[in-house]
């Protein structure tokens, strides 16, 4: 993902900053070219970019500031601030409300990934708990409708459309009304796309939205689109009442930005992304965990709700209680990998720690990472129970190491090499110690719990050095009235 470029190259505009020994206004106007450059080449639209950078002059005023005064925080949480407010429209979108019905409408750009993405909301809520089900009102498209029904019998979920009918209008209202006979407290219509603008397309989207009156509209939106967004966003919010938008494709190569431009065009804002083909590679949108991730902070709250969802349940009380206590052994990681082989990708989780990145399962490499958590697994197989349960590497001597590697018909290079990702995950593991680890639904109790040491040893080193060490971030925890403010920056708060 681009956008991880932009996090990484503004990131080091507040490094060099930090690096600085006198920070004035040369310094700020510095960093704030190298941050505006980074945005401009990653499509967000000039005029975001501009207004940005005089926002922040004006927070930062050196006129104001007095003595004595962090400049460095002050305008590290400028940025932060700015970010996070390029992507949030200030106002939530409408948010259904399970067991009462609901009725949803998709549109977008021909191949924007409107109908994977259907698939994909509907899937995530009915993992929920929902009754969700899909209306084909794409009758543009030929396979457009046996595109949503192949996605929709994959994941179980009832399906509407028809391959005589020609009038979308009507075919939308007739599988709304049949899915609220059936009691579907989720109703989503797919409607078509063109490869451009289009009058034609307004005018039927206008009319299926007319028909349906849907709750909620929510314009897909290729990332790749760059600049353009922009106009075609706003295209789109001019004809339907847009009110939240869902991003695809940001796994690919695309720069990202222009999603910023899109929030900025609907005064919308972005719920879901969808990071690859996959019907569960669609994650929740959040702008401060986003921008937290994006600046290599980390996202706790998202680390969390992650562990509950890969996790299965019976194992969650065991597995946080360790997780805790800072102690991993062999068995734990051994348990670990059976989770990812089985529901999904852990680099997903690990992504979230602060410091800790997805190359633990890069993406478009998963079969590869798959096969080495296998052979890794091969090998705790022809471990003993000892050894398995014990979080001390010093224990595998040479005579063990040989015996493993007999046992499981590995070489000796593999055992030792699995013995340091051991090593290296345990010491992941052990910075977690002493955390009070929330219940499912108190995510930001565990940011709210966290203290000074807690983050010290979580956050990357030039991080804390940017805050100001371990002072700074302790002035800065107090600065910012306690723990609900210093939660959000670092990614958590409610959601
Ligand atoms: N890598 C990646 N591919 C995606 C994502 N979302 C959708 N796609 C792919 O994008 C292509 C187009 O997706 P569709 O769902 O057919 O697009 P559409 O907007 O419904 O197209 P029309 O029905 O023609 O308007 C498909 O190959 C999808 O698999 C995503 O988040 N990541």
């Amino acid at each position: 993902m681009v956008l991880a470029q932009l996090g990484g190259s503004i990131a080091r505009a507040l490094q060099q900053m930090s690096n600085a020994t006198i920070i004035d206004e040369k310094v700020l106007s510095d960093c704030l070219n190298e941050i505006s450059r980074a945005l401009l080449q990653a499509d967000v639209q000039f005029k975001m970019v501009r207004e940005m950078q005089l926002n922040i002059k004006r927070i930062v005023s050196f006129d104001e500031l007095a003595a004595g005064h962090n400049k460095r925080r002050i305008i590290q949480k400028a940025i932060f601030d700015e970010l996070c407010n390029m992507l949030d429209p200030g106002k939530p979108s409408y948010t259904p409300k399970k067991g009462k019905t609901s009725v949803v409408m998709f549109v977008g750009l021909q191949g924007s990934g409107k109908t994977t993405t259907c698939t994909k909301y509907a899937y995530y809520h009915q993992k929920k708990g929902w009754k969700p089900a899909l209306v084909c009102a794409d009758t543009f498209r030929a396979g457009a409708f046996d595109q949503l029904k192949q996605n929709a019998t994959k994941a179980k979920i009832p399906f509407y459309g028809s391959y005589m009918e020609s009038d979308p209008v009507k075919i939308a209202v007739e599988g709304v009304e049949r899915f609220k006979k059936e009691n579907c407290d989720l109703l989503i219509i797919d409607t078509s796309g063109r490869h451009k603008q289009e009058a034609a397309l307004f005018e039927e989207m206008r009319q299926v939205s007319e028909a349906t009156k849907p709750d909620l509209v929510i314009f897909v939106m290729d990332s790749s689109i760059g600049q353009a967004a922009f106009d075609q966003a706003q295209a789109f919010k001019q004809n339907v009442p847009v009110g939240a938008v869902i991003v695809t494709k940001m796994d690919g190569h695309a720069k990202g930005g222009g999603a910023l431009s899109a929030v900025a065009a609907t005064k919308s804002p972005i719920i879901f992304i969808g990071t690859g083909e996959h019907m569960d590679e669609f994650e929740v949108f959040d702008v401060k965990p986003f921008v937290s991730r994006l600046l290599g902070m980390g996202d706790w709250s998202g680390f969390m709700e992650k562990i509950h969802e890969v996790v299965p349940t019976d194992q969650q009380p065991e597995l946080l209680q360790k997780l805790s206590e800072g102690t991993f052994t062999l068995r734990i990681m051994y348990e670990q990998f059976q989770n990812i082989l089985n529901m999904g990708s852990l680099g997903q989780v690990f992504s979230m720690i602060p410091g800790f990145n997805a190359e633990f399962m890069p993406k478009g490499r998963e079969k590869e990472s798959q096969a080495r958590i296998k052979r890794f697994m091969t090998m705790m197989d022809s471990m003993t129970n000892e050894e398995l349960d014990s979080s001390n590497p010093k224990l595998f001597n040479e005579s063990r190491i040989m015996r493993i590697a007999r046992g499981s018909g590995r070489s000796v290079g593999e055992v030792i090499e699995m013995l340091e990702e051991y090593k290296r995950l345990a010491k992941l593991w052990s910075k977690m110690k002493g955390l009070k680890i929330p219940k499912k639904g108190e995510m930001s109790a565990l940011s709210r719990n966290m203290n000074a040491q807690h983050m010290s040893k979580v956050l990357p080193p030039q991080m804390l050095k940017q805050i100001g060490g371990m002072g700074g971030l302790q002035n800065l925890m107090k600065q910012m009235g306690g723990s609900k403010d210093l939660s959000s920056m670092f990614g958590g708060g409610d959601r």
